[in-house]
C-alpha cells in the first residue's frame, strides 16, 4: 500500500457560475459526474471556424459539484483529518485553485452570508473533542500568517515579520510568530477576522480582491509545551500563470513568479513523499519549508482543488485539474509498477493527461454528439469506465455528422505535425502501459457494456476508482447518528443516502448526487480500530445546527498571547542556520552539518590533515593524500542534490511544455502557443545558467580548497562496471 494512499487526499470542488459570469453569458463546461469525476468541456474553433469539444476527463478521490456546501466538504474530506490530529498526526488541509475559484470561500466561508468555511467548522469539531476526558488536558493555540514574495508576517501581530529558521537536527522553527490561547469557536473566529483583514490583496485580471499571498492558520493541539497534534489550514494563492499578469505591474509579475515558485515546491514536495525521495526538497520555497512537519512522519493532507465552471476560466480550470491529478496520477497502480528510468516515466505523466475526447460542438438544447475522434482511446490510457461511458453515449450517427467527422478527421490528420507528434505518443504510452491495462479496444467495441450495468464498486471500474480500495473503502460516518467515526472498521457503518439527505435539508443545502457509499478516506491506524468514536451520535445530529450558530456574537476572548519570539533559541539556531545563496555564493562557509556558517569554516580546516600526515594512501577513501571528511561527502550531496532539483524542475517545464504541444490545434492557437514555449524555454534557460554558475562556483571552490570528490554510488558502480569490463578484456587478452 502506498503511503500517499493514506497520506493524501485530492478532492475537487467547483463553484457556481458567479454574477458577473452570468451577465457575460458564460457557459457551464463543467460537469461533476459523480462523486469522483469531472469532466471539462472546451470549446475549440478549427481553421474552417467550426467549433468542437474537447472533453477533457479526470477522476479523484472526491469531487463536488456547485452544490455542494461548505459542511459537505467538510464532513467527507476533511473531518477525517481532524479525528487524525486527536490521534497525534500533523495534518494539512489546503485549497488550490485560480484567484476567484472559491478558495477562501471553502476555506474561511462567507462571513457576510454567515456560511461557515473549512477553519470553523474544524473548530467547532475541536472544541467539541476537546471535552472528552481524554483530551481535556490539551490546550489550543493559534497562529496565523501569510507568506507573500518569499516573506513570511504575522497577521495576528500587525504583519510583523516571521523569521524561519531550521536548525541542526532540521527542525523548522518560526522566530517571533505569535500563538494565541483560544478557548472558544468564537474566540478563533475573532481571530481570523482579525488576521484576515490584514491580508495582502491586489487587483488583478481574475478578482478583485484577489490575494496575493498564502494565508496560514495553524491550530496547535498543546500538551504543556509539546505539540500532541498540529493542524494547518492553507488557502493558497491563486495559482494563475504569467499569462495572467501580463498587464499588471511589475510588483504584482514579480508576486506571480513567487507563487508560481512555491506551488512548483509544493507539488514537488508531495511527489517526492510518494516516491519515498531521500531528498525532499523542502527548502525550494518558504511555503514548503513552513509545512516541513507536516509533510513528514504521522501526517495527513487534503487538498481541496478549486475551480471555476466558466468556459472563460477553462485554461485556468484545466490547469488546477491537472495539478491536481499529477498529485493524484502517481497512485495510480500502474505507475507503481513501471519500472523505467525516472525521467521517462515523469515524461509519462505528461502524456497521460492527455484525456481528452473531441466532439462536434453542439447548442446545449440539440441531442448528444458522437465523438469524432478516439485519439487517445485507442492507447488505453483511458480508464475502462470512461471508454465504457463514452461507447454508451454514441448514438446513431446522420450521414451529416458522419461527413463532418470524416471532414474533421481529415482536416486532423492534415496538421502532420501535430499527428507525428501523437502517433509516436501513443507508441510510447503502449510501451509504457502495463500489459493488463491494453485491453483490446475493439473487443469492448462490438460489446460495450450499459453504464448503468457498471457497479459503482465493480472491478471493472477505472482504475483510479479502484484505488479507492487502497483507502479502505468503508463507509464515511452515518450522518444519522449511529456511532458514527471514520475510525470505526471499515463496512462496519452504512452510509444511508436518505439520511444524508435529512442530514444536509437541515442545512438548507441541496446535494444533487449523493453517494450510495463514500470513502473512508485515510487507511485506518491499528491502534485506533477498536477507540471510541471521535464524534458520538448527538454531535452528528447537531453538526449543520451547531454550524448556523457558529456566526453568532460573542465577547472576543482575547486569550493568552504567547509570543514565540526567543532570542537565545535565534542565536543559537542562527550559528547552524543558512541561508541557500550564502552557501552558494561563499564555499568557505561550508560547515560540519552540511550547512554554511563562519564557525563551520574553521572545524573544516581543522579536519584538513597536511599532506605528509597521509600514508597509507588507497584512492578510494582518500584524496589529495587527505582522507574524505563528513563535510566532503555533505558537499558532495549538496552539489548532486542541487543538480537533481534543477533537473526536477527542467522536467517539470517539459511536461507543461508537451502539454501545450499537444493543445495546437490550429494557427489560431499559434500566438499563444509561441508566447508559452517562449516563457517555458526562458524558465528552463534561467534555470540552467542558475546551476552553471553555481557549478563554476564549486569548481573555484574545488581548485582553491583542493577539496575531493567522490562518485556517488550510481557513477561508481558504473566505475565498478568498467573495471570488469577491464577485467575480462584482461582475461581475453
Ligand atoms: N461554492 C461557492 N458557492 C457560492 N459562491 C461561491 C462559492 N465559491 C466561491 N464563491 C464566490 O465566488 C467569489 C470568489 O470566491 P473566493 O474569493 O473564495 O475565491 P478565491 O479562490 O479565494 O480567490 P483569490 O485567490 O483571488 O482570493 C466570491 O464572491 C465567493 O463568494
Amino acid at each position: 500500500m502506498s503511503d500517499l494512499a493514506d497520506k493524501i487526499v485530492v478532492v475537487i470542488r467547483k463553484r457556481p457560475l458567479g454574477k458577473k459570469e452570468l451577465a457575460k453569458k458564460d457557459e457551464d463546461i463543467v460537469d461533476v459526474n459523480s462523486d469522483q469525476s469531472v469532466i471539462v468541456r472546451e470549446v475549440k474553433q478549427k481553421v474552417d471556424l467550426t467549433k468542437y469539444v474537447e472533453e477533457h476527463m479526470f477522476n479523484f478521490d472526491l469531487a463536488f459539484d456547485q452544490n455542494a456546501s461548505n459542511q459537505q466538504v467538510y464532513l467527507n474530506a476533511v473531518r477525517p483529518i481532524i479525528e487524525a490530529a486527536f490521534n497525534k498526526a500533523r495534518v494539512t488541509c489546503f485549497a488550490y485553485g485560480q484567484t476567484g475559484s472559491g478558495k477562501t470561500h471553502t476555506m474561511l466561508g462567507d462571513v457576510e452570508k454567515q456560511i461557515p468555511g473549512m477553519y470553523i467548522l474544524a473548530a467547532n469539531d475541536i472544541f467539541q473533542l476537546l471535552q472528552q476526558p481524554e483530551f481535556q488536558h490539551l490546550i489550543v493555540g493559534v497562529s496565523f500568517f501569510e507568506i507573500y514574495c518569499g516573506k513570511l508576517f504575522d497577521l495576528l501581530n500587525q504583519r510583523g515579520q516571521i523569521q524561519i529558521r531550521e536548525d541542526a537536527k532540521g527542525n523548522v522553527n518560526l522566530i517571533n510568530l505569535m500563538e494565541k490561547k483560544v478557548n472558544s469557536v468564537q474566540s478563533l473566529m475573532q481571530i481570523i477576522t482579525q488576521g484576515q483583514s490584514v491580508r495582502v490583496t491586489a487587483q488583478n485580471g481574475a478578482n478583485n480582491e484577489s490575494s496575493r499571498s498564502h494565508a496560514i492558520l495553524q491550530i496547535n493541539l498543546r500538551a504543556g509545551k509539546n505539540v500532541f497534534g498540529k493542524l494547518s489550514f492553507i488557502d493558497l494563492a491563486g495559482s494563475e500563470r504569467g499569462a495572467d499578469v501580463q498587464d499588471s505591474n511589475k510588483q504584482t509579475r514579480i508576486d506571480g513568479a513567487e507563487i508560481n515558485k512555491s506551488l512548483l515546491a509544493l507539488k514537488e514536495c508531495i511527489r517526492a513523499l510518494d516516491l519515498n525521495k531521500n531528498h525532499t526538497p523542502f527548502r525550494g520555497s518558504k511555503l514548503t519549508l513552513v509545512l516541513k512537519d507536516s509533510l513528514t512522519g504521522n501526517c495527513k493532507t487534503v487538498m481541496i482543488g478549486n475551480i471555476s465552471p466558466s468556459s472563460s476560466s477553462s485554461e485556468h480550470t484545466l490547469n488546477t485539474l491537472r495539478y491536481a491529478d499529477r498529485v493524484k496520477e502517481l497512485k495510480k497502480p500502474q505507475d507503481k509498477q513501471f519500472q523505467g528510468d525516472y525521467i521517462q516515466r515523469e515524461l509519462m505523466l505528461a502524456r497521460q493527461n492527455t484525456k481528452v475526447v473531441r466532439k462536434a460542438y453542439k447548442n446545449p438544447d440539440d441531442e448528444d454528439d458522437e465523438d469524432i475522434s478516439c485519439n487517445s482511446m485507442s492507447n488505453s490510457l483511458f480508464p475502462q469506465q470512461q471508454q465504457q461511458f463514452m461507447f454508451q453515449q454514441q448514438p446513431q450517427q446522420s450521414i451529416q455528422q458522419q461527413q463532418q467527422q470524416i471532414m474533421m478527421q481529415q482536416q486532423y490528420q492534415s496538421n502532420q505535425y501535430i499527428y507525428q507528434q501523437q502517433l509516436q505518443q501513443q507508441q510510447q504510452q503502449q510501451q509504457f502501459i502495463p500489459q493488463q491495462q491494453q485491453q483490446p479496444q475493439q473487443q469492448q467495441q462490438q460489446n460495450p457494456p450499459k453504464l448503468s450495468q457498471i457497479p459503482k464498486n465493480s472491478s471493472q471500474q477505472n482504475s483510479n476508482n479502484n484505488l479507492l480500495n487502497r483507502f479502505n473503502l468503508g463507509s464515511l460516518p452515518t450522518i444519522n447518528g449511529g456511532s458514527s467515526s471514520n475510525i470505526m472498521p471499515n463496512n462496519s457503518k452504512q452510509y444511508t443516502q436518505q439520511t444524508f439527505l435529512q442530514q444536509q435539508s437541515s442545512c438548507n443545502s441541496i446535494m444533487t448526487e449523493v453517494p450510495q457509499q463514500q470513502p473512508q478516506l485515510f487507511q485506518q491506524q491499528p491502534f485506533q480500530q477498536n477507540k471510541t468514536p471521535l464524534f458520538p451520535q448527538q454531535q452528528h445530529q447537531q453538526f449543520c445546527q451547531n454550524n448556523n450558530n457558529l456566526f453568532q456574537e460573542n465577547g472576543y476572548d482575547q486569550g493568552y498571547q504567547q509570543q514565540q519570539s526567543n532570542q537565545q533559541a535565534l542565536d543559537v539556531r542562527q550559528d547552524s542556520m543558512v541561508e541557500e545563496e550564502l552557501c552558494i555564493n561563499n564555499p568557505n562557509y561550508f560547515s560540519v552539518t552540511g550547512r554554511y556558517s563562519q564557525e563551520s569554516q574553521s572545524s573544516r580546516q581543522s579536519s584538513t590533515r597536511p599532506l605528509q600526515e597521509i600514508n597509507n594512501y588507497e584512492g578510494s577513501k582518500y584524496f589529495n593524500n587527505r582522507p574524505f571528511t563528513n563535510n566532503d561527502y555533505q558537499y558532495q550531496q549538496h552539489i548532486l542534490n542541487e543538480h537533481k532539483q534543477t533537473i526536477d524542475k527542467i522536467v517539470e517545464i517539459t511536461k507543461d511544455e508537451m502539454i501545450n504541444l499537444q493543445q495546437v490545434q490550429s494557427p489560431q492557437d499559434m500566438s499563444q502557443y509561441v508566447s508559452k514555449v517562449m516563457f517555458q524555454l526562458q524558465n528552463k534557460m534561467d534555470l540552467i545558467a542558475n546551476l552553471h554558475q553555481k557549478m563554476k562556483q564549486y569548481q573555484k571552490d574545488f581548485e582553491t580548497r583542493g577539496m575531493p570528490f567522490q562518485p556517488n554510488s550510481h557513477t561508481f558502480s558504473l566505475f565498478q562496471q568498467d573495471d570488469n569490463l577491464l577485467n575480462i578484456d584482461d582475461n581475453v587478452l
